[in-house]
């Protein structure tokens, strides 16, 4: 199980998130839903060590672990790419194995990039990739060595369906195996199929946390959020 307790990353302006407590178990998707600016990229950068947490604890199968979850623990799609653009798509696989300290040989990298249908372009830089093709080897990096915990923001921006069935696919096998996910969709109907609970953000807080098989995640949301 994750737990992430009372954690806060407020900007000067007072902007962010939190302060917020958060409980994912084993083999669950929790949805993370908010309009605009509610404060999801800041939990889910400093949740996975790319900013920082001001306050709070993060706690992972019963272990306490400061204020992040280590690299080794942790893929992470952000919303916008951070892959390297002079890298090749097989490049980038390997600098994410060793950001995380992954021990995976080239063959390992090679079915990753064959799982995620990026296979055709495993020679290609990023840079000359399209915005799907970049979506896809995020998610592959994302889940590369099956870590404890993958956080999914806008997962499905720019997919083609192919990419949308190999993420579900890839999705539905990591949390047979037991993974944690938490994940962020501007579409609620993508939660209804993938989540069992979602936590509403409003000005970096929770709002409400939401059976989604009560009903379904937008009504949740209109109910919370009006329009
Ligand atoms: N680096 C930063 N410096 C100052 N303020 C920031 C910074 N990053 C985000 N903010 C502010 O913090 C608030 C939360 O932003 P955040 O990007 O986390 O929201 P979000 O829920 O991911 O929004 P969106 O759905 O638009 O991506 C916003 O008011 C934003 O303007």
């Amino acid at each position: 199980m994750l737990e992430v307790i009372d954690v806060q990353r407020r900007y000067r302006s007072g902007r962010g998130t939190g302060p917020l407590t958060l409980e994912v178990a084993a083999g669950e998707v929790l949805g993370v839903v908010g309009p605009n600016g509610a404060g999801k990229t800041t939990l889910f950068g400093a949740l996975c060590g790319a900013d920082d947490f001001q306050t709070g604890t993060v706690r992972l199968d019963g272990r306490e672990l400061g204020r992040r979850l280590p690299a080794e623990a942790c893929g992470f799609l952000p919303e916008q790419s951070r892959l390297f653009p002079q890298l090749t798509a097989r490049q980038a696989c390997r600098f994410e194995a060793a950001m995380r300290v992954l021990d995976l040989d080239d063959t390992a990298l090679e079915e990753q990039l064959d799982r995620f249908g990026c296979a055709d372009f495993r020679d290609t830089e990023v840079r000359h990739l399209s915005q799907g093709m970049t979506r896809r080897l995020g998610i592959a990096c994302a889940f590369l060595g099956t870590p404890r915990v993958v956080v999914l923001d806008e997962p499905l921006n720019g997919l083609d369906v192919e990419g949308v069935l190999l993420f579900r696919r890839a999705l539905a096998d990591y949390l047979d195996s037991g993974g944690i996910a938490l994940m962020s969709s501007h579409i609620l109907s993508v939660l209804d199929e993938v989540c069992e609970r979602m936590v509403l953000l409003k000005d970096g807080l929770v709002a409400a946390t939401v059976d989604v098989r009560e009903g379904g995640a937008e009504r949740a949301y209109l109910e919370i959020f009006g329009h």
